[in-house]
């Protein structure tokens, strides 16, 4: 059972009104990931859709990040800001935040806003914010198995990553693995970063790697998260 259908066990008996998404979510071309998208979530706490954004669209980003050289991006670390380190075992990826600094990254920010919106609506989950960034995985690297956030030390709730890769063939390696939530031993699927490819899941849930990639790899990770600012502490960012 995942946190989502413990909670919102009714959510299931109630099918998506049909013209719901394309009403709040009018950038999205087709209805139909994004329906799909839901449902997993609700009842397996995980989803991978393809075609989710439009190719167009999904091209824009991946010339974004082709623009961006490794030395203006950060050789990714594990942790946050707080005691960040690099550490070359497990991580080998660069990475660059995105801020809404032109038209595409702003537009991007823009649909992942209005999929935040929706998330609320469906399932109450009060999502603050999205966070994200460009991975450039070059031949050679990859993630190990990781969590993207521990119960209760973190503010990231759901995991995204969209793939901007053509052309990904089954031998190029770079799969996103991802492991049964009781069972961290047990594998529920491998997917290529094949282009327009979103995954998404619950980041405190789902223990998930990346395979080494053979050829050079692109995509967005990002984060829903919520808001866990106090009186005594403010929620750092990133
Ligand atoms: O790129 C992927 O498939 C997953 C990346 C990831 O797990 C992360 O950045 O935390
Ligand atoms: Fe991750």
């Amino acid at each position: 059972m995942n946190f989502l259908s413990m909670i919102f066990d009714d959510v299931i008996n109630n099918p998506l009104p049909d013209d719901l998404p394309e009403v709040l979510l009018p950038a999205f071309s087709r209805l139909e990931p994004f329906a799909l998208l839901l449902k997993d979530l609700h009842t397996k706490g995980w989803s991978i859709q393809d075609d989710f954004f439009s190719d167009a669209f999904t091209d824009k980003l991946m010339e974004e990040v082709r623009g961006i050289q490794n030395e203006s991006m950060l050789q990714a670390g594990v942790g946050r800001k707080q005691g960040h380190q690099v550490v070359l075992d497990a991580r080998r990826d660069y990475i660059k935040w995105i801020d809404p600094i032109n038209e595409t990254r702003k537009t991007f920010l823009d649909e992942m806003e209005a999929l935040r919106v929706v998330l609320n609506r469906q399932f109450f989950l009060g999502l603050f914010d999205f966070e994200a960034h460009f991975a450039r995985y070059e031949k050679g690297a990859f993630y190990e198995k990781h969590m993207d956030a521990f119960k209760g030390q973190s503010n990231r709730i759901l995991s995204t990553v969209l793939y901007l890769n053509e052309d990904w063939q089954e031998g190029d390696g770079g799969e996103l693995v991802i492991y049964d939530e009781q069972d961290a031993d047990r594998e529920l699927g491998r997917f290529l970063p094949k282009k327009g490819r979103l995954a998404v899941f619950l980041s405190e849930d789902f223990y998930h790697e990346v395979k080494v990639a053979k050829r050079t790899r692109h995509s967005i990770a990002g984060w829903f998260r919520v808001n866990n600012t106090t009186a005594k502490t403010l929620d750092p960012d990133q």
